[in-house]
């Protein structure tokens, strides 16, 4: 083993094109972090953890470091999330990439971005957290920016970036469950619509109509976003599958579209859009 510690940073990402339906999807970064720490003691086998227990995580750690060391090391890993599981807001996506990339950073310096993407999405797919692999999603995450993938050959088609006079609102509405996801495969042809504004630079349309999309399939309930439009978002779509909303506006409207967001029952998140890179030491 090269080291005996690795603490990575690694951010979060909001949806601008679901790929459930067509397997490609668009994806960008946002300031939220996942940390991890992991440390590695030579004595006798064990791990401790300071969330439950998870299988995607395990999977994750027992795919990269060899048996061998996990039998004579114990292992500890310390998380911190900013990201809510469970709302489609890429807490799956940033919470395995950080466990890769610090699991090869015990085993070397030299880190390739591709064998950490890889393992964390071959392992989503194993753990069933994920339906296409979402190396849209893992890929926002790991290096920011606006990215543009195909998911079921793990190939980035374009990246560019996301422009700083832009801020993210979460909304987070309570009482709502995810609706049935595999029936966003229905419109598959406005997907891929979605997905070719995209590829145009057409970023926040896309995201608008995949809004459209994801809510009148899975939600039924517009009103929110009806809302973000009266008060000057750019944007405004599900993330991922849902239920979470996010709404894309220039920094100066922020306050008033908050403002506006009280008469709808949840919870806001303020973000930053995020271009940089998850970092590793
Ligand atoms: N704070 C956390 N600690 C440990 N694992 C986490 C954490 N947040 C997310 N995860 C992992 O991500 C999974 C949630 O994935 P998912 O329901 O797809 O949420 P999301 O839509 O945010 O990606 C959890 O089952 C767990 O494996
Ligand atoms: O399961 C998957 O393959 C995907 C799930 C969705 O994200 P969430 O997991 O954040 O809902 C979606 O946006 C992504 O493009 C692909």
């Amino acid at each position: 083993m090269k080291n005996s510690s690795a603490s990575v940073t690694m951010f979060g990402a909001i949806s601008i094109v679901n790929a459930i339906a067509t397997g490609k999807g668009c994806t960008f970064g946002i300031s939220q972090k996942v940390k991890v720490k992991l440390s590695l003691e030579k004595g006798h086998q064990g791990i401790s953890r300071n969330f439950v227990n998870d299988k995607l995580v395990n999977k994750i750690i027992r795919s990269i470091l060899p048996g061998s060391v996990l039998k004579n090391h114990f292992l500890s890993i310390s998380l911190t999330s900013e990201i809510p599981a469970g709302w489609g807001l890429k807490s799956s996506s940033a919470v395995s990439n950080a466990i890769s990339l610090a699991c090869y950073k015990l085993l070397d310096d030299q880190i390739y971005d591709r064998a950490v993407l890889s393992t964390a999405v071959n392992s989503s797919l194993w753990a069933k957290v994920s339906m296409t692999g979402a190396f849209d999603d893992a890929c926002a995450c790991y290096y920011g920016g606006v990215i543009l993938t195909d998911n079921h050959y793990k190939k980035i088609i374009k990246r560019d970036v996301v422009n700083n006079d832009l801020a993210v609102v979460i909304f987070l509405p309570t009482g709502v469950a995810r609706g049935e996801v595999p029936k966003l495969r229905i419109h598959k042809d406005l997907f891929n619509h979605a997905f070719r504004l995209a590829l145009k630079g057409d970023y926040w349309k896309a995201m608008n109509l995949n809004g459209v999309l994801i809510n009148s399939i899975l939600y039924n309930n517009y009103a929110p976003m009806i809302n973000a439009f009266e008060n000057h978002c750019l944007s405004i779509s599900h993330s991922g599958n849902g239920p979470a909303i996010a709404a894309v506006l220039y920094k100066d409207n922020v306050e008033n579209f908050v403002n506006s967001m009280e008469k709808f029952d949840g919870k806001i998140i303020s973000a930053k859009v995020n271009n940089t890179k998850a970092t590793v030491e």
